[in-house]
């Protein structure tokens, strides 16, 4: 086998495929056809409300089922189709759910950028995946997505298409004029266990990693959310978080809702102040929120003017949830609590609605399918009994057994019997539920965005006057987690400002929620035994901050 043959992303071997199917997780859906049968059955429900809109939008199922198809016939025309990439980085409007859906219908599949990537991390995702296209907003948050897109565009030879979803188009095509009527059925539409999209991994490596996902996984664990979450036709989901993150895309987020046949509600940020008359004019029954705005709003909630008791079910997930905050969600909001610990990787576990009140405050739930295998092993993948503390590792019917083209970080990340090592440090109740008691992967968690310290000490390091830097996390009252920088500065350089090193971090094209929270100088590391660089000393130094 040639280079060239090998494939991207190494898939379920074909017994656990079969299984998969015989068992009847995996049911043979696309997305085209998922969303092509709501249509069918209710044209006129309302499946996608986007009142942050001039006017506001409220599209039915007919109307995005239409929208779709001239999008695909559209982008077909322009050359892009089944296998090519498309970084999609738009924010909570409704050209998100028509840009994806066309993308799913002609097989070119979606790379899911956040809105707060800039030039590095969207400049990274075009050139490894050698995308076709880039959609993207005018603008966010002061922000003019149209200048990076003017670069990119000019660098990056693959990347032949920019469409704007909004606003002034500028220079590029506006999303809206890529529409057409189709003119016959689409070539060679993707099938159930092709790839669907490439979500982002937060990572703990110097780039980020790609994360392939089937239709026929990802659906699964779509019905499977639903199930556990309760959701139906009845439903209201409304979209707080970003639209692309795989918690609000699917756990049972809006690709749930709308495979449910429920109503999706955008939710332009966040806030109470945003998302509470939003509850109250669409009836929101259930959204997810990660640990730092579920406090916000149990804090706004029982003051607030409007009424939130269409509300049924708040989930929580993204980093975790404390104990005590999670007491304050049902008297606070008059709703069930679900926390949910997932991972775009796969695996994704839920407390019950119906688990008692001290689980569903103390656990992070259990798996989705009774297909997910766990295991807790210690360091050398020995198992350990049930309620000792060790290493997750998962394997099953949604959870990958590759990232995309990575073929030397995946035989780190799996094992040679394909289960992902989730770099999380759990142990198990009795009742099988999950704690999540720390991580072994070099990561921070800040409020629900996961930090690759590799990524950010890279960026320093790329700084003249640095000669070393070990990015590590330090608690926060309201994140979980901040990111604190040590940072040893080369023999003889100028001393320097801790505002100098977060601005050349920010400057070199970064998310912003990657930029250092603190920055301390120091002159040597602390070490381990074997001369190694101790992280852990560094973490214990940082929750008793020296004065800087
Ligand atoms: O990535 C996550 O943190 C996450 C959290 C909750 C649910 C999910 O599906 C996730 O991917």
């Amino acid at each position: 086998m040639s280079a060239l043959d090998v494939p991207d992303a190494p898939l379920w071997p074909q017994e656990f495929a079969e299984r998969y199917r015989a068992v009847g997780w995996w049911r043979g859906e696309t997305f085209g056809q998922m969303l092509r049968d709501r249509a069918a059955e209710h044209p006129d429900r309302v499946a996608i409300v986007d009142p942050g809109s001039r006017p506001a939008r409220r599209w039915t199922y007919g109307e995005l089922d239409r929208r779709s198809d001239r999008l695909a016939a559209g982008l077909l025309a322009r050359g892009i189709g089944k296998g090519d990439k498309v970084v999609v980085q738009l924010p909570n409007i409704a050209e998100f759910f028509e840009t994806v859906f066309a993308l799913f219908r002609i097989g070119a599949l979606p790379v899911f950028a956040l809105p707060a990537h800039r030039e590095t991390e969207v400049r990274y995702f075009c050139e490894f995946t050698e995308a076709a296209a880039y959609v993207i907003p005018q603008q966010l948050g002061g922000f003019d997505y149209r200048g990076l897109a003017a670069k990119l565009v000019d660098e990056i030879p693959t990347l032949r298409h920019v469409f704007v979803a909004d606003g002034d188009a500028g220079p590029f095509e506006a999303l809206s004029d890529v529409a057409t009527d189709p003119t016959g059925p689409v070539p060679s539409p993707p099938t159930p266990s092709d790839l669907a999209f490439l979500q982002l991994s937060g990572g703990s490596t110097g780039v980020p990693k790609l994360i392939p996902r089937t239709h026929d996984d990802y659906i699964y664990s779509l019905r499977g959310s639903n199930e556990i979450c309760a959701v139906d036709e009845d439903s209201v989901y409304l979209v707080a978080l970003p639209a692309a993150h795989n918690f609000p895309l699917s756990s049972p987020g809006s690709l749930g809702a709308l495979h449910a046949g429920a109503r999706v509600v955008l939710c332009p940020q966040p806030s109470p102040e945003t998302a509470f008359p939003l509850i109250e004019s669409e009836g929101v029954t259930i959204t997810g929120l990660v640990p730092p705005l579920a406090l916000l709003w149990t804090e706004a909630a029982p003051v607030t003017s409007y009424d939130l008791s269409s509300l049924d079910v708040l989930l929580v997930g993204g980093a975790k949830f404390s104990e005590e905050a999670a007491r304050r969600v049902k008297p606070a909001l008059d709703c069930t609590l679900q926390q949910v610990f997932g991972m775009a990787e796969g695996l994704v576990n839920y407390t019950r609605l119906d688990d008692g009140p001290e689980t569903i405050v103390t656990t992070q739930g259990r798996p989705i399918s009774p297909d997910d295998e766990i295991r807790v092993v210690d360091d050398e993948d020995e198992d350990l009994p049930v309620g000792e503390t060790g290493h997750l590792l998962t394997r099953g019917p949604y959870t990958i057994r590759g990232y995309w083209r990575a073929p030397e970080h995946n035989a780190r990340s799996f094992t040679a019997d394909g289960f992902y090592r989730t770099g999380d440090v759990v142990r198990l109740t009795e009742t099988g539920h999950i704690v999540v008691e720390g991580r072994a992967k070099d990561q921070i968690n800040r409020g629900g965005e996961k930090i690759a310290a590799e990524e950010v000490e890279n960026h320093i390091l790329a700084h003249p006057s640095v000669h070393d830097a070990n990015v590590v996390a330090e608690p926060d009252a309201y994140l979980g987690e901040r990111t604190c920088a040590y940072v040893i500065l080369r023999a003889g350089a100028e001393p320097m400002r801790s505002a100098a090193i977060r601005k050349f971090v920010r400057e070199r094209g970064l998310a912003s929620y990657k930029v250092p929270d603190r920055v301390e100088f120091v002159e040597v590391f602390p070490q381990t035994g074997v001369g190694k660089i101790s992280k852990k000393a560094l973490r214990a130094a940082t929750s008793t901050p020296a004065s800087s």
